[in-house]
């Protein structure tokens, strides 16, 4: 990837690309009968253990809850490692009503190849989500979903999240519709509201980042606490993950209600809060923003709700069927490329790169 020409001067990157083109492939997911017709296979599941890294696993921890109610299913989502040595539940299941989802963007994460290998040899059956076709976690699925988003050749995904949510969202609406849960009516009137949120990411992106440039968001950050909850508490995981991916920096996340409970002793005036507030925790987010601005504590508020216009909250428009989500993460995706860029950095510079390899975190 080339970020810097031979001035030196910074080049566009490759991440506005991709978050350019994320509502054309979420719309493709949406319009693909492909997803339905997998789904109908593995539709008699009533419990669902997801496995998956990073960026992934932030997505199945938005979108388990969601499964569950669409679906009546249980769901569980753990990262390789905890699932290794934390999942025992696992052991005392049903096995023929246990369904196994790994997911792996790029299909080549170690630690959730190894979980999925374990889980097939005590005989689970195995769905994988992946963007690569042929990929080792393509071949390992028993079935997989394909997130058909081309390349996403940068480190912190953007596109491939969504996609990831979109997917997972998907195995909810259509398990529940295949079970007698979902009426063909509210499939069409999810699938409706989706599409609409879906076709207004890219206005949304124009004014959000007129907004940013005029308020040169994050030109001194040096940390960020995210927090949100009900289904923004995954996207919680992800902004941090994302800013902590591109700048490089330290990052927090929580839920609103343990904030005060340790978390909010570390703030100070250098501090950054992003609180993603969908209506959940409604007042006690306004109450928490109205008491960092009176201690000068940069905070910045998105939100579905209505509040009076503020320089500082920035509003998404209200979507019921995935309180905002997808709006949410937009505007979490295009901060994690702004920020850098404004510092003069290149998102996705070397950082301990040679980590990875070290540690062989991919095969
Ligand atoms: O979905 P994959 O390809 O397994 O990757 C998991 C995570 O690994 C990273 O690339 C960093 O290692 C994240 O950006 C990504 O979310």
């Amino acid at each position: 990837m080339i970020h810097r020409m031979r001035s030196g001067k910074m080049l566009r990157s490759i991440m506005w690309q991709y978050i350019e083109e994320e509502p054309t492939y979420l719309l493709n997911i949406l319009n693909n009968p492909e997803n339905k017709e997998v789904i109908q296979k593995v539709k008699d599941f009533d419990t669902i253990y997801i496995c998956a890294h990073g960026s992934s696993y932030n997505a199945a921890i938005s979108v388990a809850s969601f499964i569950s109610d669409m679906a009546h299913v249980r769901v569980y989502v753990y990262t390789p490692s905890n699932f290794k040595h934390n999942a025992k539940s696992i052991n005392y299941e049903n096995k023929d009503k246990t369904l196994v989802i790994g997911i792996s963007e790029t299909g080549t994460s170690r630690g959730v190849l190894e979980v999925l290998e374990q889980m097939k040899d005590k005989g689970f059956t195995l769905l994988t989500l992946t963007n690569v076709k042929d990929s080792p976690m393509d071949t390992l699925g028993d079935y997989t979903l394909y997130y058909h988003c081309d390349e996403e050749d940068s480190n912190a995904k953007t596109k491939g999240y969504s996609c990831t949510l979109l997917l997972l969202m998907l195995i909810g609406i259509y398990s529940g519709y295949f079970k007698g849960f979902v009426s063909n009516e509210e499939v069409k009137k999810y699938f409706e509201e989706l599409k609409n949120e879906i076709k207004n990411l890219e206005s949304l992106m124009d004014s959000f980042v007129s907004w940013l440039k005029d308020a040169s968001y994050g030109k001194d950050m040096k940390d960020i606490y995210v927090i949100g909850d009900g289904m923004q508490f995954g996207s919680c995981l992800e902004g941090q993950l994302k800013l902590m991916e591109t700048m490089c920096m330290p990052t927090m996340f929580n839920d609103i209600l343990e904030f005060s409970h340790g978390m909010h002793r570390s703030l100070n005036t250098f501090s950054n809060v992003l609180l993603l507030d969908d209506g959940t925790e409604k007042e006690l987010m306004y109450k928490t923003y109205q008491y960092l601005k009176s201690k000068q504590i940069p905070v910045l508020l998105i939100t579905n709700q209505s509040y009076a216009y503020e320089d500082y909250i920035y509003p998404v428009d209200l979507y019921h069927v995935d309180h905002s989500i997808f709006s949410i993460i937009y505007l979490i995706q295009i901060i994690s490329v702004f920020v850098p860029e404004l510092h003069g950095l290149d998102p996705n510079r070397d950082a301990n790169n040679d980590y990875t390899d070290f540690v062989n975190t991919r095969v």
